[in-house]
């Protein structure tokens, strides 16, 4: 049967997804790096003054990038538990997982270019 719906139960998802927002940012380098250029280019925009839809493709990429971060880590993290010897398909996750974010931010550094080196060049 289904369960009813509680206020306080979607409160408490929503603690645990920040939580892993705080996990990733804790434990992987590569996304507080990701993060300072986020700021960087958050900060950027707002000094080019973007339109709104170069907004909307701006935070996009950065959405994207984050959320295949954070798939990427929870990929590991079960992994890891699987096991801690090494495995074909282990690896083969794993450098699949990482490779979802290595597009995203090439996507990501791509959209940034077109966005903002012709700013950047008048
Ligand atoms: N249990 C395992 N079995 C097989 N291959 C593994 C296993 N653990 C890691 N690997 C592979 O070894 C390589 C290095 O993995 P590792 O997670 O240490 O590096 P990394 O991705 O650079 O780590 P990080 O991004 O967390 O710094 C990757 O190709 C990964 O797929």
């Amino acid at each position: 049967m289904s369960e009813r719906f509680s206020i306080k139960k979607r409160f408490r998802s929503f603690k645990f997804a920040l939580n892993g927002i705080k996990i990733l940012l804790k434990e992987e380098h590569n996304a507080r790096i990701h993060l300072l250029a986020a700021i960087g280019v958050v900060l950027a925009g707002v000094y080019f003054s973007l339109s709104p839809i170069e907004w909307v493709a701006v935070l996009l990429c950065i959405g994207f990038v984050f959320a295949m971060e954070l798939l990427n880590s929870a990929i590991e993290a079960l992994a890891d538990l699987v096991s801690s010897e090494h495995w074909v398909l282990i690896k083969k996750a794993k450098d699949m997982a990482a490779a979802a974010v290595l597009v995203a931010a090439l996507v990501a550094f791509v959209v940034g270019l077109l966005i903002f080196l012709p700013k950047l060049i008048s």
